[in-house]
């Protein structure tokens, strides 16, 4: 089938390949001319035979809500607009109602796999009408990995993206977890090869798993990781998979708190430490550290 793709960066360059792969056309768009295979949105719709299959994979936010609402404008009744960015679920319904003002139907689908999508297939998560995910499918077909798993219909509208938001909201827990196991390991003198622990239990233990093999990846790299500064980003979906939390009244102690070292690793010196210092120090004379 032809499919148009809009955003052509670490994750759209390498679906619209991998989608090539299993024999079906692209043509993609991307505001960077350079990675670009037409001039504009316009010509992308203009050169797609319809019913149309648009699969946006452009930053979350205003680069989503502005490709979307051009297409509201440039699509036709029966055509389909895919977000597999990682929007926030609760923007699908919004998006979902603006195009069926004008006839054209969406789904919403969280995507998984980051650059090594295009040899190991993207882990696929959508939400929306049984009819519009079925024009869908054979580009779901091509992108999910090979396997029986890989690809789910999670529900409405929003299920896809709210399925993806609880999945990173995991993996911020997870990579925390390795992290702090990494840094206690490296701090007693009794373990002498830290890299070759995390080697080990990648296979028979019960810890297991992909994100491990990275961390070899990455202590193969740089063994103490001593090239790197302790600061991590985050780019929402951590926040918002605890604002689900709190509006579902579910304890997710876990996630919170890996989410929050997140905020930690970006301060220099911690404020909230330097009023526990100085409330021990009011209470208890206890000593405190000065600035030099
Ligand atoms: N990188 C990952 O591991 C990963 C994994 C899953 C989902 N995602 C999501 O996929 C989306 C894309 O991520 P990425 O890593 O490829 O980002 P990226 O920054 O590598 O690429 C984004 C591309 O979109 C283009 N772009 C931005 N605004 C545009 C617009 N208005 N019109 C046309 N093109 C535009 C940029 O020029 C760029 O080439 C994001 O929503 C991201 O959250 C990323
Ligand atoms: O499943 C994946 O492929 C990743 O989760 C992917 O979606 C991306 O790398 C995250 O957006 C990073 O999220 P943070 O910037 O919040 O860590």
């Amino acid at each position: 089938m032809e499919l148009g793709l809009v955003g052509l960066g670490k994750m759209g360059g390498n679906m619209r390949e991998r989608i090539r792969r299993a024999g079906h056309t692209v043509i993609g768009y991307d505001r960077n001319p350079d990675l670009a295979d037409v001039h504009s949105l316009a010509e992308l719709v203009d050169k797609l035979k319809g019913p149309r299959v648009v699969w946006v994979m452009v930053p979350a936010g205003a680069a989503t809500q502005s490709t979307i609402d051009e297409l509201a404008e440039l699509l036709s009744p029966g055509d389909i607009v895919v977000d597999g960015g990682n929007s926030r679920w609760t923007d699908d319904e919004k998006h979902a109602e603006e195009l069926k003002a004008k006839g054209i139907g969406f789904v919403d689908c969280g995507v998984s796999g980051g650059v090594w999508g295009l040899e190991n297939g993207y882990a696929l998560m959508y939400g929306g009408a049984a009819d519009d995910v079925a024009k869908v499918q054979p580009i779901f077909d091509a992108l999910k990995p090979e396997g029986e798993f890989g690809s789910v219909h999670a529900g409405k509208v929003g299920a896809g993206h709210f399925a993806k938001m609880v999945h990173n909201g995991i993996e911020y827990a997870m990579m925390q977890a390795y992290a702090e196991g990494w840094e206690l390991l490296e701090k007693v003198d009794s373990v002498t090869d830290v890299r070759e622990v995390f080697r080990s239990w990648q296979e028979g233990t019960v810890i297991r798993s992909w994100l491990l093999d990275l961390a070899v990846n990455a202590l193969d790299d740089d063994e103490h990781l001593d090239k790197l500064r302790g600061f991590a980003a985050d780019s929402g979906e951590g926040r918002w998979t605890v604002e689900a939390a709190i509006d579902n009244a579910v304890p997710l102690p876990a996630i919170t708190a890996s989410l929050f070292a997140r905020f930690a690793s970006r301060q220099e010196d911690s404020p909230q430490m330097k009023m526990i210092a100085a409330l021990r120090n009011q209470f208890g004379g206890h000593a405190v550290e000065n600035k030099k």
